[in-house]
């Protein structure tokens, strides 16, 4: 029998005090990464930190980095995130010209292969790129900004998401972010999802170590309750 997922919490420093950025990232250190919104006020209206400022988190971070990368000509920058060391890199599929090609780039540099869907973006076209991705990214917001609500319609993409991934015995992880909070990570667990981010339901807490413990004690029962 094969070893039961793991669920993971990853907080997006989104969230968190940009100026003090290194203590923000001791407060986590209980995380099982963290999570680096990169956006270009292109492919989403926001802007926020490019790549010499995720070299210098990945030297101080305690955690392992996982960049989400809501940037245009992602083709050509994902890759140097890769070199970077970092251990996931997720690119958005609307943003890419060779999604294939660039998740074997992203393997083939020694990072995880991340790709990230918007909420309106069927995952039935990419199910045969499975075998290439090591993390499926179902955005439950649309992205761009931190602390919106948890888009319910997003539940059913996950499902056959999970179903597809359990169908085909790859071992891809699914990975939810926007609107997690203690409420919405059970249903999203449910559904399938075992990688979580969240940005205002850790850093908007008293204390971020205990909201990381009390949300991965929620995805971990609603996960293994779901049969998996
Ligand atoms: O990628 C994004 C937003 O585009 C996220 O990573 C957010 O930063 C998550 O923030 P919360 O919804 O958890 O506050
Ligand atoms: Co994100």
């Amino acid at each position: 029998m094969s070893k039961p997922l793991a669920c993971c919490i990853n907080p997006s420093i989104l969230s968190a005090d940009f100026v003090n950025l290194e203590a923000e990232l001791a407060r986590i250190a209980n995380a099982d990464a963290v999570h680096v919104d990169v956006m270009d006020n292109r492919f989403v209206p926001n802007l926020t930190i490019g790549l010499p400022v995720v070299e210098r988190i990945q030297q101080v971070s305690p955690v392992p980095l996982d960049a989400h990368l809501m940037i245009a000509d992602v083709d050509r920058w994902a890759p140097l995130y890769a070199d970077a060391g970092l251990d996931s890199v997720t690119f958005h599929v609307e943003a890419s010209d060779a999604p294939i090609k660039l998740a074997r780039e992203l393997r083939a540099r020694g990072a995880k292969a991340g790709m990230a869907l918007r909420p309106a973006t069927a995952v039935e076209p990419y199910l045969d790129m499975l075998p290439e991705l090591d993390m499926l990214l179902i955005m439950t917001v649309e992205p761009g900004f931190g602390g919106q609500s948890f888009l319910d319609v997003t539940l059913p993409k996950i499902r056959r998401a999970r179903a597809a991934i359990e169908g085909s015995g790859v071992n891809v992880a699914i990975q939810v972010d926007g609107g997690i909070t203690e409420e919405t990570i059970t249903r999203a667990a449910e559904a399938g999802a075992n990688i979580f981010v969240a940005g205002s339901a850790v850093y908007g807490k008293p204390s971020p170590e205990d909201a990381i413990n009390s949300l991965r004690a929620k995805g971990q029962l609603a996960f293994g309750q779901a049969g998996r």
